[in-house]
């Protein structure tokens, strides 16, 4: 008992860091990952989905990613070969991921990057990392970014499935109509203040409601965006869901 109880007051927390989320414009960008297991695998599809070319460094690699090597657009770049320092791959990248399962491996990885200036991740050491990945959820435009800033994994997994059930599809269609209602606004109303107010205006409109009953489609959007055109004040927005509400 007594040695359980030393173990556990062993246990060092990690030090507190206060990471800053952002969103990145991966297009293009090349991503260097060393290792090829299936934390790789799952970097890399995250990466290759936003746009990102990807180069994986590892003497094998998962059957899926041999796979995507073979198939689709922008297929990842596959280098069979164990990970020593000094690869060109290195310099050139944008984002540097070490995952590897070998704890020496990563740390050489991570080292070298950040010798070469470049942002890296470590697989097996979040303190070690200049970045770490957030689970994600998608719906069309709303992205929604889970991290518990590396305390447990499994959880930011688990909030971001609580997550999807709260958010459902109608949301990639609100956005898409709120973007139109947007670019509308901002065409014709030149004074900032009024077009603030409209816009608040519109996101208190039962739009969802409206999406989720299966009523909307797109001539609906494209009457509501005329009507907001004839009066585009927030009086007039607001009257407008009475107007839904009479389509029902
Ligand atoms: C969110 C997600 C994004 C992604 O990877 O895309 C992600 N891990 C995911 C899943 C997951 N990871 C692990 C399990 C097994 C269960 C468990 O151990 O809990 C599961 C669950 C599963 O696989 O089901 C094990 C694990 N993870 C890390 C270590 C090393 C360590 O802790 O040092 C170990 C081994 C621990 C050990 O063996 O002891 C480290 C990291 N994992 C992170 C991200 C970063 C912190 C995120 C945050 O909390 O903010 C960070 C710090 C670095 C990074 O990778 O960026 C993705 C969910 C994607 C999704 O479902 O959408
Ligand atoms: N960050 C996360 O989300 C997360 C999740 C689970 C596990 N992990 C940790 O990440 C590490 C990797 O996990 P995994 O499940 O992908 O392991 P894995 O065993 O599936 O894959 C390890 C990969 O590393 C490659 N590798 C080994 N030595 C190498 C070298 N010298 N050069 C290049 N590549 C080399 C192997 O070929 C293999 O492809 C583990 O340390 C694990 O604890 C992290």
């Amino acid at each position: 008992m007594v040695i359980t109880e030393r173990r556990v007051d062993a246990v060092k927390q990690p030090e507190g860091k206060r990471y800053y989320p952002l969103m990145l414009d991966m297009k293009g960008k090349n991503c260097v990952i060393v290792g090829g297991g299936t934390v790789a695998q799952r970097k890399a599809e995250a990466l290759l989905e936003a746009g990102a070319e990807v180069t994986l460094i590892s003497p094998s690699f998962t059957a899926q990613l041999e796979q995507r090597a073979l198939s689709g657009e922008m297929p990842p770049r596959l280098i069979r070969e164990r990970y020593r320092p000094g690869m060109p791959e290195l310099g050139e990248a944008f984002l540097v991921f070490a995952a590897t399962d070998v704890t020496e491996i990563n740390s050489a990885v991570r080292l070298e990057a950040e010798s070469l200036g470049k942002l890296v991740t470590v697989a097996n050491d979040a303190a070690g990392s200049g970045f770490i990945v957030p689970a994600v959820v998608r719906r069309g435009k709303l992205v929604i970014a889970v991290s518990t800033e590396g305390a447990s994994p499994g959880t930011a997994r688990k909030v971001k499935r609580e997550l999807e059930q709260m958010f459902g599809d109608e949301y990639e269609t609100y956005l898409e109509l709120l973007q139109q209602l947007r670019v509308l606004v901002q065409s014709i109303v030149g004074d900032t203040a009024e077009r603030q107010a409209i816009f608040r205006a519109i996101l208190d409109l039962e739009l969802l409601a409206w999406i989720r009953s299966g009523r909307f489609d797109e001539q609906a959007g494209r009457e509501l965006a005329l009507r907001i055109a004839a009066d585009p004040t927030e009086a007039g927005i607001r009257q407008l869901d009475e107007w839904i509400r009479r389509l029902d």
